[in-house]
């Protein structure tokens, strides 16, 4: 394995796994810290871990564990893949987390790069724009776990960390590969070791990307991964095998806990064709609504790809935290998705359409899966995904905020002809 990435969620890590084996890598997804050797003609891993809204120290604990399994199939280079609009609080969990690793791979410093230009992530004089909106007036600043109310990255990390925070700025970025190197070099040499660098087109990640040739620990989004499959390609190590996942057939349901303003669209545009069981916080945490009800749901609506969602309006989300506290709606709705989500492939049901991060990170859990498989794209950084084991499962995990709004309807079909 050439380069191991340590992703603090699943949706990311599926994110960041299309970018790789688009880029001409051989790439799995890994569940959690495998017990296992990769397989041998595993060229970039990912290791999915679900470190994102932990407590900090076991977010530390959980990547070094990664970086340790990493580091003992053989990486070169690794890869910390976080969240494109930052996802995180005063407190971490990625300021200790690349902390940790600088100081694990003894790496003289590493690049902060959330950009992703497809989806509208774009970061200038270290300030991160979603869409043509600032971080802070996206949407973001409404997430349910973390919300992102500074859009200046450079100044949110510096309050997570001892690190000293730099910045490559864009006229650097835009004057290319050796412009950007000398960037780092100038801003390790004054001691601030987590550089935060600014993009706008996928052209600037590319010149990164070439930037970062032999550079120990990486940091971003997945649009930081676009520019190293040619590092290793250039050096002759890529093998040039682009595996073809396998067509899963059989049911499918949609599930979706993401309440982001994307999944918002998407939840209702597939509803409006597909039985749709909608839950709510209270009912769970009150007893009123059981996994056992909304399995009946699924199989009584099984022939039309029915879906199960939590997705609400901000206003409705803040008022069951209000009522029954942040951490206990989400718990009750994230245990809620994976019992299901065992109990739906229990009784059948292959294909799944997750909407998002926390949520997938609990069904993906709950199946106890391996390893992934990384089939075609459907969305913007959303493959469809392959489970190896018995069953065989279609997977598609989408992160919140991406996606078009016919994104499960076409997640489900893409499974069976990938
Ligand atoms: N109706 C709701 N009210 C409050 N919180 C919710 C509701 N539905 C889902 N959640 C919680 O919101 C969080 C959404 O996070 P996640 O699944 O990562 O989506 P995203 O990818 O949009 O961030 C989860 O912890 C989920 O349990
Ligand atoms: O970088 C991204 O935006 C995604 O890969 C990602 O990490 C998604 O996280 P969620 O929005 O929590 O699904």
């Amino acid at each position: 394995m050439l380069l191991g990435v340590i992703a603090d969620d699943f949706t990311g890590a599926s994110d960041i796994a299309n970018t790789l084996a688009k880029g001409g890598m051989a790439t799995v997804q890994f569940v959690g810290v495998p017990g296992k050797s990769a397989p041998a003609d595993c060229e970039a891993g990912v290791v999915a871990l679900k470190t994102r809204s932990i407590a900090a120290s076991d977010a530390v604990a959980q990547s070094l564990a990664a970086l340790e399994w990493l580091k003992a199939q053989g990486c070169r280079q690794f890869l910390f893949k976080y969240c494109s609009t930052f996802d995180s609080t005063p407190e971490g969990n990625i300021g200790p987390v690349a902390e940790a690793l600088l100081a694990a791979l003894d790496a003289p410093s590493a690049v902060v790069c959330p950009v992703f230009p497809t989806t509208g992530r774009t970061l200038y004089m270290g300030h991160l724009f979603v869409n043509g909106r600032l971080l802070s007036e996206s949407g973001m600043e409404k997430h349910p776990l973390n919300p992102m109310t500074d859009p200046d990255i450079g100044r949110w990390l510096a309050r997570q960390t001892r690190v000293g925070v730099g910045l490559v700025s864009y006229p650097t970025v835009r004057a290319g590969a050796e412009a950007i190197r000398a960037g780092l070099d100038r801003e390790t040499a004054a001691g601030r070791r987590l550089i935060v660098a600014d993009a706008i087109v996928d052209e600037d990640l590319f010149s990164l990307g070439e930037a970062l040739d032999g550079a120990v620990l990486i940091t971003g989004g997945s649009g930081i991964a676009l520019g190293l499959p040619r590092n290793f390609e250039r050096q002759g190590l890529l093998g040039g095998a682009a595996a073809k996942v396998p067509a899963v057939t059989g049911p499918g349901c949609a599930l979706s806990g993401s309440c982001s303003t994307a999944t918002q669209a998407q939840v209702a545009a597939y509803a409006a064709g597909h039985p749709t069981l909608t839950i709510l916080p209270g009912d769970l945490v009150e007893g009123r609504m059981s996994v056992a009800e909304a399995l009946g749901f699924v199989e009584t609506n099984l022939a039309d790809l029915p879906m199960v969602t939590s997705t609400a309006a901000p206003e409705t989300v803040s008022a069951a935290q209000d009522q029954y506290g942040r951490e206990m709606v989400a718990g009750a709705i994230e245990t809620f998705f994976g019992e299901l989500a065992a109990g739906l492939v229990a009784k059948g049901v292959r294909r799944l359409a997750v909407g998002g991060g926390e949520t997938s990170g609990a069904v993906i859990t709950a199946l106890h899966l391996d390893t992934l498989r990384i089939g075609g794209e459907i969305d913007p950084g959303v493959p469809a995904l392959v489970s190896d084991g018995d069953p065989m499962l279609g997977l598609a995990l989408k992160s919140g905020n991406f996606g078009a709004t016919d994104f499960f309807e076409k997640a489900l079909r893409a499974m069976e002809t990938p």
